[in-house]
């Protein structure tokens, strides 16, 4: 394959933020939404979790693919977890206020895994990092007008660093992209094994 024909991304995502982030790439990119089963066992550990979510979401648009199609097909995951227990995205406003309850005062872990896969050749590269985030300590008041802002609804965890919940981190350790949902410098290292280098 030339490799013209794999500097073409195609991002597996429905998350407006990973769409945001893939564009700081400068690589010619397409959406192509994958709509995957996102239960797991409960004795996956959270690495496999997302690992295995991303790579779901990435094979799955690759059985969508037309033949001849070419380009590297990313897909990714993030959980967040506290004291080992997995928080995906809220159900409701209760369900927010109940996991910010948990993650406030504290420090957790945001996983997020990507899968990236050569539509052509099927060659597959997944992997993951880990951020570590430390939220302040929250009145009930603030934890309430916070999920009333709306942003927690689509968020794992229940919050989202990069807007309102910005006020509520401390501090973090580790890629800041990784919690918003796609690690970029994960993903470069990983595009580079399949001959894309974004710089
Ligand atoms: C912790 C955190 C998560 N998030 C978001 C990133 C993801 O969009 C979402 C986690 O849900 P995911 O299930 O990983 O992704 P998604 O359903 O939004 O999109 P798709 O499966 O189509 O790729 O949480 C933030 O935007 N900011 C944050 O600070």
């Amino acid at each position: 394959m030339l490799k013209s024909d794999r500097q073409h991304l195609i991002l597996a995502s429905s998350s407006p933020r990973r769409q945001e982030l893939i564009r700081t790439l400068n690589i010619p990119f397409e959406i192509r939404v994958s709509d995957v089963d996102e239960t797991t066992p409960t004795f996956w550990s959270p690495a496999q979790v997302v690992e295995q979510l991303a790579l779901r979401k990435a094979e799955k648009v690759r059985e969508t693919l037309q033949a001849g199609e070419q380009g590297i097909i990313i897909g990714a995951d993030t959980i967040v977890v506290q004291d080992y227990r997995v928080l995906g995205k809220p159900k409701d406003d209760n369900d927010a206020i109940w996991m910010i309850g948990l993650l406030q005062g504290k420090t957790h872990q945001v996983y997020s895994g990507v899968a990236c896969i050569d539509a052509a050749s099927g060659e597959t590269h997944v992997s993951h990092r880990i951020t570590y985030v430390t939220m302040k300590h929250l009145t009930d008041q603030q934890i309430a007008n916070y999920v009333a802002s709306g942003e927690p609804r689509d968020k794992a965890g229940a919050y989202a660093i990069q807007g309102l919940g910005a006020t509520i981190v401390e501090s973090i350790e580790g890629c800041y992209f990784n919690v918003v949902g796609l690690p970029l410098s994960l993903l470069s290292d990983m595009l580079a094994k399949f001959g894309v280098e974004v710089l």
